[in-house]
């Protein structure tokens, strides 16, 4: 596998808390990979630590082989994350808040205006473009800051709890925008507790419990979303600290 993610021995450690224990992971060119598990269980640290916003304890994580601590600006300006915070300036029109990220993201003057009604269309939000965030619905939002994850072409979306506060027709809008997003090769994770979505849109599924990777198989190893819950449900009976057993 052409790995483009390479984790080695990554720690945790926080205060006397282990989010992460010794994790081992290897993530291909172009994948996109579900993380699930209860509440606790590292998924967003595990992110963080990716992104360069936490630094690790213990242990290595290289993007494009380039280590993670060594050159955090760059890690940055391949990885592209949204979560259920959209980090948008509500005060702003759409295009504004996109020229506001394009000019922190280093990208040229003159190429910013294009770039902007591009993504723009591709979220299908350019006959809103000059409208007020503020008026925004929530899956509007989120779609606006997939735009704004993308803006400088990032080869990673990380992606955490995108579904948070979208109606069955958002999540699907969404949806759409992100597999339009898989055409040009990109890599792609996302926590979710939402199971059954993730089975539909992800290649491969992870499953973290107390700082540690329980299970990793391919969608069609897996073959059904019966038998990934199946597998969650038995990971989640052998720890009965675990929550998030109600949101399946
Ligand atoms: N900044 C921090 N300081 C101290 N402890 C932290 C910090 N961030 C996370 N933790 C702890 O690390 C563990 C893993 O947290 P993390 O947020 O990664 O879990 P998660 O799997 O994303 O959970 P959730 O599904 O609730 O978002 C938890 O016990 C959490 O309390």
């Amino acid at each position: 596998m052409d790995s483009i993610i390479s984790i080695n021995g990554l720690s945790k450690i926080f205060g006397h808390r282990r989010a992460l224990n010794n994790i081992n992971l290897e993530i291909g060119k172009g994948e996109f990979v579900a993380i699930f598990g209860p509440n606790g269980a590292g998924k967003t640290t595990l992110l963080k630590v990716m992104s360069t916003i936490i630094e690790p304890t213990r242990g290595t994580v290289l993007i494009n082989s380039i280590e993670s601590k060594k050159d955090p600006s760059k890690i940055r300006g391949m990885i592209g994350a949204i979560s259920h915070e959209t980090y948008l300036y509500d005060e702003l029109t759409a295009r504004e808040n996109l020229v506001f990220f394009s000019r922190m993201y280093g990208i040229g003057k003159n190429e910013i205006d294009e770039r902007v009604e591009d993504i723009l269309k591709s979220v299908d939000l350019f006959q809103r473009a000059d409208d007020r965030t503020a008026s925004f619905s929530r899956g509007m939002k989120q779609r606006l800051s997939i735009a704004r994850a993308m803006l400088h072409h990032p080869s990673i979306l990380l992606m955490d709890e995108p579904y948070t506060g979208l109606d069955q027709h958002a999540a699907e809008n969404f949806e759409r925008v992100l597999m339009n997003t898989g055409n040009s090769g990109m890599t792609r994770i996302m926590i979710t507790h939402n199971i059954e979505r993730a089975f539909e849109l992800c290649d491969r599924m992870l499953i973290m419990d107390r700082g540690e990777i329980r299970f990793d198989r391919s969608k069609k190893d897996i073959g059904t979303v019966e038998n990934l819950k199946e597998k969650y449900l038995s990971i989640m009976a052998k720890d009965t600290d675990a929550e998030g057993l109600s949101n399946l």
